[in-house]
C-alpha cells in the first residue's frame, strides 16, 4: 500500500502555491497553514515539492533523527554552481566536500587556539562602546564594524579593523553579494537549460564568474597570509592557523572553508545585535535588572568581559531571549530532502528532493513550549527561582533554549562564537549606557516599533524608523574605556 500524500493548501496548475507565497512575514501564513493542515504540510512551488515543518517534534524526528536524509540544501544555480562552485559549504549540497569542509572547520573552531578568541571579542566590545560614546547615532554601523572586525581577528588573526579598512570593506562587499545571491532563486533554477548559454551571451554568468574570481582571490590571500606567518613562526592564533596542519582539505578548500565561516557568521551576528538595541529601548525595566546584576558582580571600576560569563546569568538570558524573540532568520536556512528515495513519515509520503523549510519563528513563539507570554520579550523565562539559567525545551533545542541555530547535521558551527559575541557586547553596552528612544525636534520620544520588521525573505531586521538614544550611565565610563583600551595598546 502506498503512503498517503501530505496535506497542504491547494494551488494552481503549473505554478502551484507560488502566488500564495508572495509578500512578507510569511511565517504568520505558515502558522495558519500549520493550524489547518498540521505540523508537516506540502507546497508545490512551480513544480518543486516543498515541505514545511511547524513544530519541534517533526523538526527533531526528521532533521535530527533522520539527518542522513534531510541535510541537503535547495539548489541555487547562480550562487552554488557559478559564484561559489560549491565551495561555500553552508550553501553546498550534502556531498563529500561539504562533509570534509564542515568537519575540518569544526575541528579548527575547537582547537586549543580557540581559547584566544574571547580576548579578541572582549576588545571589540570595548571598541564598540568607545564608538557609541563618540557617535551614538551611528549605532548600527558601529555594531556591524565590531562584528566584521571581530571575525577578521578570529578567523584570520588580524588586529581590530576600522570601518574604512580596505580588507573590511572588501570582505563586507563579498559577504553582501554572496548572501544576496544565495537568498533568491532565479529563472535558471526553474529553466536549467539556460545554463548552457555561453558566458559571452549571458550577463548573469559573466557576473557570477567575476564574483567567484573576486571572492577566490580574497579568501586565498587572507588564508595564505596566515599560512605564511605560521610557517615563519609568527603565531597569529586564529581559525586559519588551526587549519594549517589539516590534511583533509586542499589549500583552496581551506581558503573557502574559512571564507564560509566569515560569510555565514558576519551578517547573522550583526543582524542579531541590531535587534538588541530597539528591544532595550522598549524595555527599560529589563535594562535595569541586567544593569543591577552588572553593578553587583562587575562594579563600576572595570568593564565586563567574557570571564564574567558564568556570573552574569541575566545577560546570558538576554542573549537567549533576543535569539528566540527576534531570531534574525525566521525560516533558518532551508534544508532539502535527499533525492535518493521518497521518505514516509507517520504514514505520509515526503517526496524525494523536496525543499524543506522549518518555521523557526513559529517554533520559537510556540505557546505550548514557551507559555502564554511567548510573544513577549521576557529573558526571565530562562531563569529559575535562584536566578540561574534554566534551558527551556533542552532536548528539542540542543541545549540552546531556542531554534535559531538550526538543526541536525547542518546546525550552526559558530554558535559558541556567536553566543560569546552577543554576551560581551550586550554586557558592555548595558554597563556603559541607558538606551531609550531618540527624541524629535520638539523633545518628544520617537516611537519604537518592533512588531513590524524589514523582511528581505532570508533575514529580518528592525525598521530604520526606530531611532535610539544612548546616555552614559555614570561619569567614569569614558575614563574606564580609555584605561581598558590603553592596557591593550589601543587608542581611544
Ligand atoms: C547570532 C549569530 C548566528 C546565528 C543566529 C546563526 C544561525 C545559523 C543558522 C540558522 C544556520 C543554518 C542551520 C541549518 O541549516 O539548520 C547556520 C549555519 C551556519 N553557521 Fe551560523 N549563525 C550565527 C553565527 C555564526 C558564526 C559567528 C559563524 C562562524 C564563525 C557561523 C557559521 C555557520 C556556518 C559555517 C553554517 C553552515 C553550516 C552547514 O551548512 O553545514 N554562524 N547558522
Amino acid at each position: 500500500m502506498s503512503a498517503a500524500k501530505l496535506p497542504g493548501p491547494s494551488g494552481l496548475p503549473l505554478i502551484g502555491n507560488l502566488l500564495q507565497l508572495r509578500g512578507t512575514e510569511l511565517w504568520f501564513k505558515f502558522l495558519n497553514w500549520t493550524q489547518k493542515h498540521g505540523p508537516l504540510f506540502f507546497l508545490n512551488v512551480v513544480g518543486k515539492p516543498t515541505i514545511v515543518i511547524g513544530n519541534h517534534k517533526v523538526a527533531i524526528d526528521l532533521l535530527e533523527e533522520r539527518g542522513g536524509l534531510y541535510s541537503g540544501r535547495p539548489g541555487n544555480i547562480i550562487s552554488n554552481e557559478y559564484m561559489t562552485r560549491g565551495l561555500i559549504f553552508g550553501f553546498a549540497p550534502d556531498n563529500d566536500l561539504w562533509q570534509r569542509m564542515r568537519t575540518s572547520a569544526i575541528k579548527a573552531l575547537k582547537n586549543d587556539i580557540s581559547k584566544e578568541f574571547p580576548k579578541y571579542q572582549n576588545i571589540e566590545a570595548v571598541l564598540l562602546v568607545r564608538d557609541l560614546l563618540k557617535t551614538p547615532e551611528s549605532y548600527n554601523a558601529h555594531i556591524t564594524r565590531a562584528v566584521y572586525s571581530s571575525l577578521l581577528s578570529i578567523i584570520y588573526g588580524l588586529p581590530p579593523s576600522s570601518e574604512s579598512s580596505p580588507t573590511l570593506v572588501e570582505i563586507s562587499d563579498i559577504v553582501q553579494t554572496l548572501l544576496q545571491a544565495a537568498g533568491q532563486k532565479s529563472l535558471v533554477d526553474y529553466l536549467p537549460f539556460l545554463k548552457y548559454i555561453p558566458a559571452q551571451l549571458c550577463g548573469w554568468k559573466r557576473n557570477a564568474e567575476n564574483v567567484h574570481t573576486k571572492a577566490d582571490d580574497l579568501f586565498e590571500s587572507l588564508y595564505k597570509e596566515v599560512e605564511k606567518q605560521t610557517e615563519a613562526g609568527n603565531t597569529m592564533p586564529c581559525v586559519s592557523t588551526g587549519l594549517v596542519q589539516d590534511k583533509d582539505l586542499t589549500l583552496k578548500e581551506k581558503a573557502w572553508a574559512t571564507g564560509t565561516l566569515y560569510v555565514a557568521g558576519s551578517q547573522a551576528t550583526a543582524r542579531q545585535m541590531q535587534w538588541f538595541i530597539p528591544t532595550m529601548a522598549l524595555h527599560p525595566d529589563i535594562q535595569e535588572k541586567a544593569q543591577k546584576q552588572l553593578d553587583d558582580i562587575v562594579g563600576r571600576e572595570r568593564m565586563p568581559n567574557l570571564n564574567d560569563f558564568d556570573k552574569l546569568p541575566y545577560v546570558q538570558a538576554l542573549v537567549k531571549e533576543i535569539l528566540r524573540w527576534r531570531g534574525f532568520a525566521p525560516f533558518g536556512v532551508p534544508h532539502s530532502v535527499s533525492d535518493s528515495k521518497n521518505d514516509i513519515y507517520e504514514g505520509r509520503s515526503v517526496p524525494k528532493g523536496s525543499d524543506c523549510i522549518v518555521n523557526v519563528w513559529g517554533l520559537n513563539h510556540d505557546e505550548n513550549v514557551y507559555g502564554a507570554d511567548a510573544d513577549s520579550f521576557n529573558p526571565e523565562r530562562y531563569l529559575n527561582e535562584q536566578g540561574q539559567i534554566h534551558i527551556i525545551a533542552s532536548r528539542e533545542t540542543k541545549g540552546q533554549g531556542h531554534c535559531s541555530f538550526g538543526f541536525g547535521r547542518r546546525s550552526c558551527v559558530g554558535s559558541g562564537i556567536a553566543n560569546n559575541h552577543l554576551f560581551v557586547q550586550m554586557a558592555c553596552i548595558l554597563w556603559s549606557f541607558n538606551i531609550g528612544p531618540a527624541v524629535d525636534e520638539n523633545g518628544n520620544p520617537i516611537p519604537i516599533d518592533v512588531t513590524q520588521v524589514v523582511d528581505d525573505r532570508l533575514t529580518i531586521y528592525p525598521l530604520p524608523t526606530n531611532r535610539c538614544k544612548f546616555t552614559s550611565r555614570f561619569a567614569g565610563v569614558e575614563e574606564i574605556i580609555k584605561k581598558t583600551l590603553g592596557a591593550s595598546g589601543l587608542d581611544y
